[in-house]
């Protein structure tokens, strides 16, 4: 295999540090104020989707620069090889594909030699015919009661997406349902999310693409032992547990019918997978249809990513201009702020879509990469981040590139609240790209030894990112927004995006030390010193309880 050029070799990078160079210290204020029409020009549209980015710092020649890193990196044909189910998950030998996931009926996308298309809506229509039943009070369970109460048992992506889009969508769902995440391997999760609920009225949907999860499996036998130890016959597992895998043996194994496992495949991986059978709770929270619509506006910013041209195309834009803050002014986060309560999860999600995708420290040939690769994602909803890490972002030492998202339209028009809420995106951005001077805090009146703290420097860059309304459509073209942004900065760091070998250390680890803790006598420990006496001292605590 011919080893690529190295990034820090390609032509238009070594421009972008000289360009660096000469941008480094060039304000927002002054990149304003030589163009009149900027704020209109930076901008881009696409699947429902409009993008103001003019409020970063670039300008035309970066653009310029950037676009041509891309091309020189061969995003377009990595792009292609993507949508066109090539193996490009080298590490594991796979296909990614969860672009077929919405592609819609009569569509075709082939791996090795099958449409998967048929088997995408098969799938999808046992997931309708399901949620259907369970929603109109059809689906009993073992006592002859309806389901009232569904609890997903998942962790990672077969946990992060479904509770950010149940939140996300929660105006749309079925309110005489409850529906509940379980996923942390602490028992209070599960202890805590079942409490209140009759185990005759209660559905588990246990997700894992593998179905050998350490922490979903413990969770799904801890609940089906709080299932049986009131209704007392294994039988009723068949009622209350449902399953969604791509491991149909190990969840016959584990006692859930097969026919109540609704399926997906390898080349779907878990943090791109919320549009697979990993949405059943979303769908029976919200109904087929609303999931249908979900799918329609990731399958529209799909088709946006896939032919729009290069600089007007939403995903390659907010990826170049990350790579621009990553890459040439070291900053180490990007902060993400949606202006709206139901996208309180969306941060938390973002965060394993990014950070375990592009956190990766090797090129796809293994060779250890000289440039930073993905970057720390976190963030709150707006306003509550503004009382809480905004200074820092306004007046710290770190420069935080951040992402608002805010809707023209409220889903709860309850006057004036929707008006304040998107006068402080508009006033938050304005704020960090132009902060307030010197002397226009003197002429404030401020005391002389008073001015220095309440200077805002500003030239803090930002990305708005605006739609018309939160609607299922919306949400599936935001998130496909940033799964392709990060494909794009894979594609551009040569990195494999599809992978993550680093969560394994971890895990092999921890299930070495499981039988050390639990052990009756005093386990040879071979760990380092610190670790041998962490656990003596958990060893000797529990030993006292
Ligand atoms: O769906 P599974 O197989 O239980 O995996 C859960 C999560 O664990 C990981 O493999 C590692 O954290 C994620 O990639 C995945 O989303």
């Amino acid at each position: 295999m011919t080893k690529p050029t190295s990034l820090t070799q390609q032509p238009a990078w070594q421009a972008l540090e000289r360009h660096y160079d000469q941008l480094k210290d060039k304000q927002l204020r002054e990149l304003f104020a030589d163009d009149a029409g900027r704020g209109e020009k930076l901008t881009a549209e696409g699947a429902g989707l409009f993008l103001d980015y003019s409020k970063n710092r670039v300008t035309d020649e970066t653009l310029r620069l950037l676009l041509q890193l891309a091309e020189q990196t061969g995003v377009a044909a990595k792009r292609d090889a993507m949508f066109a189910g090539e193996k490009i998950n080298v590490t594991e030998g796979r296909a990614v594909l969860h672009t077929a996931l919405r592609v819609p009926k009569g569509g075709t996308v082939m791996v090795d030699g099958v449409n998967v298309v048929p088997e995408v809506h098969a799938v999808l229509d046992k997931m309708a015919a399901f949620a259907d039943q369970v929603r109109a009070g059809t689906w009993l369970g073992y006592t002859g009661k309806p389901i009232k109460n569904i609890v997903n048992i998942g962790i990672g992506g077969s946990d992060l997406g479904p509770v950010m889009a149940y939140e996300g969508l929660k105006f749309y769902s079925q309110r005489n349902l409850t529906v509940r995440f379980v996923s942390n391997v602490d028992g209070t999760d599960l202890v805590e999310k079942t409490h209140g609920f009759d185990p005759a009225e209660t559905l588990f949907i246990v997700s894992s693409k593998t179905f050998t999860t350490q922490e979903t499996m413990a969770n799904a036998t801890s609940a089906r032992a709080w299932l049986l130890g009131t209704l007392k016959d294994d039988s009723a597992v068949a009622r209350h547990f449902v399953a969604v895998s791509t491991n149909a043996e190990a969840v016959s194994k584990f006692g859930i019918d097969t026919t109540n496992m609704f399926g997906f495949w390898d080349w779907v991986g878990g943090r791109y997978s919320m549009d697979s059978a990993i949405g059943l709770s979303l769908m029976i929270a919200v109904g087929p249809a609303h999931f249908q619509e979900l799918l329609a506006g990731f399958h529209e910013m799909d088709e946006h990513f896939r032919t729009a041209p290069a600089d007007k195309n939403l995903p390659m834009l907010l990826a170049l201009l990350g790579v621009w803050y990553d890459d040439f002014f070291d900053a180490q986060t990007v902060a993400i702020l949606p202006y709206d309560q139901y996208l309180s999860h969306f941060s938390a999600y973002l965060q394993q879509l990014d950070m375990e995708s592009n956190g990766k420290h090797v090129t796809l040939e293994g060779d250890l990469v000289d440039y930073q690769t993905g970057p720390v994602i976190w963030g709150q909803p707006g306003t509550n981040g503004q009382h809480a890490f905004y200074q820092l972002i306004h007046q710290g030492t770190k420069l935080i590139p951040c992402d608002f998202i805010g809707f023209i339209q409220t889903l709860n028009p309850l006057t004036p609240h929707h008006d304040l809420l998107m006068a402080n995106v508009f006033a938050q951005t304005e704020a960090l790209a132009f902060g307030k001077t010197r002397q226009e805090v003197e002429a404030d009146g401020v005391e002389a030894e008073q001015v220095a703290h309440r200077v805002f420097e500003g030239n803090r860059p930002t990305n708005t990112i605006l739609a018309d309304k939160l609607t299922p459509r919306i949400l599936g073209s935001l998130i496909a927004l940033y799964e392709h942004k990060v494909f794009v900065q894979g594609a551009i760091w040569n990195i494999n995006s599809f992978d993550q070998w680093g969560v394994e250390l971890g895990k092999v680890l921890a299930s070495k030390i499981v039988p050390e803790l639990q052990a009756g006598a005093e386990p040879d420990l071979q760990h380092d010193s610190s670790t041998n006496a962490l656990i003596r001292r958990y060893r000797a605590g529990r030993r006292a309880e």
